[in-house]
């Protein structure tokens, strides 16, 4: 895990290109961690959403790629994948008049298919973050390209580790099993809290009631799991008393093929991720 202290840019604006759901989180997480306001640049399309931003977070807004990026010397690119092509092409003149650092947060997309993109030569560095970025408890997996130097990954990581821990991965196939466990794990666990919710109202519960039990009892084990030194199945066996209501519920999960139901649709994920890059080739 990197630990270099300072979000701020030393020499330059930041522009975010795309200012989407996951551009808010780091945005957010950013602002709130000490970059300035002043400093950071959104290129959004929309409207209502560049409104948004330049209100809660007093950054600037633009309504195209190119104003934002100018002048700008770390680019993170924000966009979906499906749009990531036609954003370099758009780009590429200033990038290589420019030589930002370029930030991609896409899944799938790769380092030389975007450095292909933006005219070829740049440094590049792949993040993977996720939306608890918002609030500093984000995780990012990153990697980067052979143009990037030690500066420019310190000054990538910097950016990333002020919204939580960054962990480096060497070999860039392993970025698509990273957005599968962590870019996309928050929605699996929402998915769980939305399952519990409801099936403790099944129960009879008051839907407020449910709630509330859900929500700290996630924020309790999530606690737990990250605060004491211990693994999740010792955890999971201290709640677990023989013959008792935690073991007829896990016996339900296991019968039902819990785990094998994890693993594929982690797998689903990864695999989106190459499909992703090859259909943008
Ligand atoms: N959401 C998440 O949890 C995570 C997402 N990611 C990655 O982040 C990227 C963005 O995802 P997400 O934030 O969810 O998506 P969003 O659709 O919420 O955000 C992307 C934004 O980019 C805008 N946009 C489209 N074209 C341009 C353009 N030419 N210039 C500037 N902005 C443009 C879109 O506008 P419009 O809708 O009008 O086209 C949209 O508002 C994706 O590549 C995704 O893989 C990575 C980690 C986690
Ligand atoms: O669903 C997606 O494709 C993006 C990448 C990780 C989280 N959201």
């Amino acid at each position: 895990m990197s630990q270099t202290p300072s979000p701020s840019s030393p020499t330059g604006a930041i522009a975010f290109i795309g200012g989407g759901n996951m551009a808010r989180s780091l945005i957010g997480g950013l602002i709130s961690r000490g970059q300035s306001a002043d400093g950071v640049h959104v290129a959004e399309p929309a409207q209502a959403l560049r409104d948004a931003l330049e209100r809660d977070f007093h950054v600037r807004g633009f309504d195209n790629a190119t104003a934002a990026a100018t002048g700008a010397d770390v680019w993170v690119l924000a966009v979906k994948p499906q749009v990531m092509a036609s954003v370099c092409a758009e780009l590429a003149g200033i990038a290589q008049a420019q030589r930002p650092l370029v930030i991609s947060i896409a899944a799938g997309i790769t380092a030389d298919q975007l450095d292909g993109w933006l005219g070829g030569g740049l440094a590049v560095v792949r993040a993977m973050p996720n939306t608890p970025a918002l609030l500093g408890v984000g995780i990012t997996g990153l990697f980067a390209n052979d143009s990037t130097d030690g500066h420019q990954r310190d000054h990538a990581a910097g950016l990333l580790d002020a919204v939580g821990p960054t962990v480096w991965i060497d070999d860039e196939s392993r970025m698509d099993a990273v957005t599968a466990v962590s870019g996309s794990g928050p929605a699996y666990v929402f998915l769980l809290a939305e399952a519990m919710q409801a099936a403790g109202v099944a129960q009879g519960l008051a839907p407020e009631a449910a709630r509330a039990l859900v929500q700290q009892t996630l924020l309790g084990a999530a606690t737990m799991l990250t605060r004491l030194d211990e693994p999740a199945d010792v955890l999971r066996a201290r709640v677990t008393s023989p013959g008792g209501t935690t073991q007829a519920a896990i016996e339900t999960f296991e019968a039902g093929g819990f785990r094998e139901l994890v693993a594929r649709a982690i797998a689903a994920a990864t695999e989106r991720g190459r499909q992703l890059s090859a259909a943008n080739h």
